[in-house]
């Protein structure tokens, strides 16, 4: 076997392994074993360094923090969303949308539940994350594709057999509860300033300069939005997007349910009220979209919202330390 092979094979194990452990919450290798392959690639790309590739798991950690972060401009702008406070508002968004489209055929909606973190941008090319940007205002964020490559749940190469020339993925970066008291423990025994909450810790963790301090806190990132420029009629609604998300290799809420009227999105809301607390991370609502495509075409967006979705916000609520 030439080293070139040995590494490559070592890559697929790796990614593997991490896939399963970080993704599937379901380890398929001892951590032991993890390292000592870990070692292996790392010890053969240092003695062979032309060989490293940029989905290699040692890229996932930079060498020199950044001095500062660029701002760039966002292949796809980042939608935000109107909300919605009780049933009664949500009722309201559907006469709204169905007055604008009253042919409209029988939308179906997704329930997503809204995760308390920061969003994030990202740009695959030929199935390799080439780039990691901040929701910024939506048209405009900060370049942090280091910080990005050293969450674990996301993919350094997608899991697709003949990738898309380019593929754009939004989702949430977050911090579980016990990583966020974790890291605000951490920074009252260093005598620094405490996170207010798990969002605020995510958002500012994406900012650190220095990827290394990124790495050693386990941000985690649920995928939501794609898109496929140039073969949008690949996808055709919602739940498609997330089960394409699923199969690339991305880690999905699993809780996203497909509901086929507003009785079910109420149900949904109304089951989750309660749930929730049990999750190990903060939600603060559920993310309500019409699932077919075609649809949320025809309705658009208003100046500052699509009309196809809104977020059913949960009264406002402390963070559980
Ligand atoms: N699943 C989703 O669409 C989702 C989940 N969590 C969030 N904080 C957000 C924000 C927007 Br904007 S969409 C969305």
């Amino acid at each position: 076997m030439t080293t070139a092979d040995r590494l490559l094979q070592l890559r697929q194990q790796l990614q593997k392994a991490s896939y399963a452990y970080y993704v599937l919450d379901a380890p398929i290798m001892e951590d032991s074993v993890y390292d000592q392959l870990y070692r292996e690639l790392q010890k053969l790309e240092a003695e062979n360094p032309e060989l490293i590739t940029p989905d290699s798991p040692t890229q996932r950690v930079g060498e020199q923090p950044a001095s500062q972060f660029s701002a760039v401009t966002h292949n796809i702008p980042l939608y935000s969303l109107e909300n919605a406070f009780n049933v009664q508002e949500l009722q309201q968004w559907q006469e709204r949308w169905q007055r604008i489209a009253p042919t409209i055929e029988k939308a179906e909606y997704v329930c997503e539940l809204k995760i308390d973190g920061s969003a994030i941008a990202l740009t695959y090319e030929n199935g390799l994350l080439v780039r990691g940007v901040t929701r910024g205002d939506g048209t405009t964020g900060e370049e942090i594709s280091q910080n990005i490559k050293t969450i674990r749940s996301i993919p350094l190469k997608l899991n697709l057999d003949n990738p898309p020339p380019t593929v754009e993925v939004r989702g949430e970066a977050f911090l579980p509860l016990a990583e966020f008291n974790r890291i605000n423990q951490e920074r009252e025994a260093q005598g620094e300033s405490l996170f207010a909450n798990p969002r605020n810790a995510a958002a500012g963790t994406l900012r650190q300069l220095d990827s290394k301090i990124v790495h050693q806190r386990r941000l985690q990132f649920f995928a939501y939005t794609l898109h496929l420029p140039g073969q949008e009629e690949q996808i055709q609604s919602q739940w498609q997007a997330l089960e394409y998300l699923k199969k690339a290799g991305f880690m999905v809420n699993p809780h996203c349910q497909l509901c086929e009227d507003l009785d079910g999105v109420v149900a949904y809301f109304e089951d989750w009220e309660g749930a929730r607390q049990r999750l190990p991370y903060m939600t603060d609502g559920v993310v309500v979209k019409i699932n077919q495509y075609p649809l949320q075409s025809e309705l658009g967006f208003t100046q500052k919202f699509p009309r196809w979705a809104i977020a059913l916000k949960y009264p406002a609520e402390e963070t559980p330390t």
